[in-house]
């Protein structure tokens, strides 16, 4: 039927109004834990150097915090802060009972190795999901913390009610922070799944198929709308800054509301769930801790 309408316009999937969802409930439970244990689930964010942009999203994930009821410790460090002082701090949070979750603001310096740092934080602590033992867990179907740009884009999928077992995914980006993870969430959940990523050949005939397509390329426009399969659920994670200053993703919006079933806006879409599952992932380490 689709074919025969050439002015059909995708339902939005909205992150923005799921994520405000989310936190009223993560606010409950934080506030009867709270009342339970004594103590707030506490959330320790650490972002080292003077990135603005970086700091933008620091101050976010504060905010949400505490409209959540979750204590957040913030340690700001100078941009040549050693690595051996960001693992001194680590271990001490690691060992701090009032910090549920770890996170490193990513980047870190270049003359900081992000790998050793991130292997640094306890796994129950590690509320990022991107500690080796956390994704190993995701990979071998046992999920403790998930890492949380493709724990939200599972949550704007379940949103739209579709079945997802034996669904064609393809997956555009490879990354370890949302590419790899996101495979592995649809694989979760018995999807068919492609990741396209750099080497790739022919991007195009990829996402012609697909019935779920997740751009995480971090290439603006990189994903034509008119490649995009009629009826197919479109997840960007991309974001990008025009020229006037508004933000964009890496699919073509317009043109690929035309074709797609559903679409996530750029923003408002996977940007607010990736800090609401932070939120989520913060009680959920809390609950570990207290033993709930
Ligand atoms: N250790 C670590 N964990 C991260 O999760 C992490 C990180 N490092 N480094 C940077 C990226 C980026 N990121 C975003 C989160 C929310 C929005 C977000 O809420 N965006 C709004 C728009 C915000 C605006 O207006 O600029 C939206 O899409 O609607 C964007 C980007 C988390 N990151």
């Amino acid at each position: 039927m689709r074919s025969h309408m050439n002015s059909s316009t995708a339902k939005i999937l909205d992150g923005k109004a799921l994520a405000a969802r989310m936190r009223e409930e993560i606010r409950l439970e934080a506030d009867q834990l709270a009342s339970k244990h004594g103590r707030k689930p506490g959330l320790a964010v650490i972002i080292v150097g003077n990135d603005p942009a970086s700091h933008v999203y620091v101050k976010n994930k504060k905010i949400g915090c505490e409209k959540a009821g979750i204590h957040s410790f913030s340690h700001e460090l100078s941009a040549d802060t050693s690595q051996q002082h960001l693992l001194g701090l680590i271990t001490e949070l690691n060992n701090d009972p009032k910090v549920d979750g770890i996170l490193v603001q990513l980047p870190v310096p270049d003359h900081i190795n992000s790998e050793v740092i991130l292997e640094a934080i306890d796994p129950g602590k590690d509320v990022d999901g991107f500690h080796p033992y956390n994704v190993g867990r995701l990979a071998s179907r046992k999920p403790a913390l998930r890492s949380c740009t493709p724990y939200g884009c599972m949550k704007l999928l379940e949103e739209t009610g579709i079945d997802l077992h034996g669904k064609e995914c393809v997956i555009v980006g490879a990354s370890n922070i949302v590419g790899r993870p996101m495979a592995l969430e649809l694989l979760l959940v018995g999807a068919t799944v492609t990741v396209t990523h750099r080497f790739s050949k022919n991007l195009r005939s990829h996402i012609e198929r697909a019935e779920i397509i997740i751009a995480a390329a971090g290439k603006q426009g990189l994903i034509q709308g008119e490649w995009i399969k009629p009826g197919a659920i479109v997840v960007d994670v991309g974001i990008h800054r025009r020229e006037d200053g508004s933000l964009t993703g890496d699919v073509e919006f317009e043109e690929a509301s035309k074709n797609a079933g559903w679409i996530t806006p750029v923003p408002g879409g996977v940007g607010p769930m990736t800090i609401t599952m932070l939120l989520a992932n913060t009680v959920q380490a809390f609950k570990t801790h207290v033993g709930d």
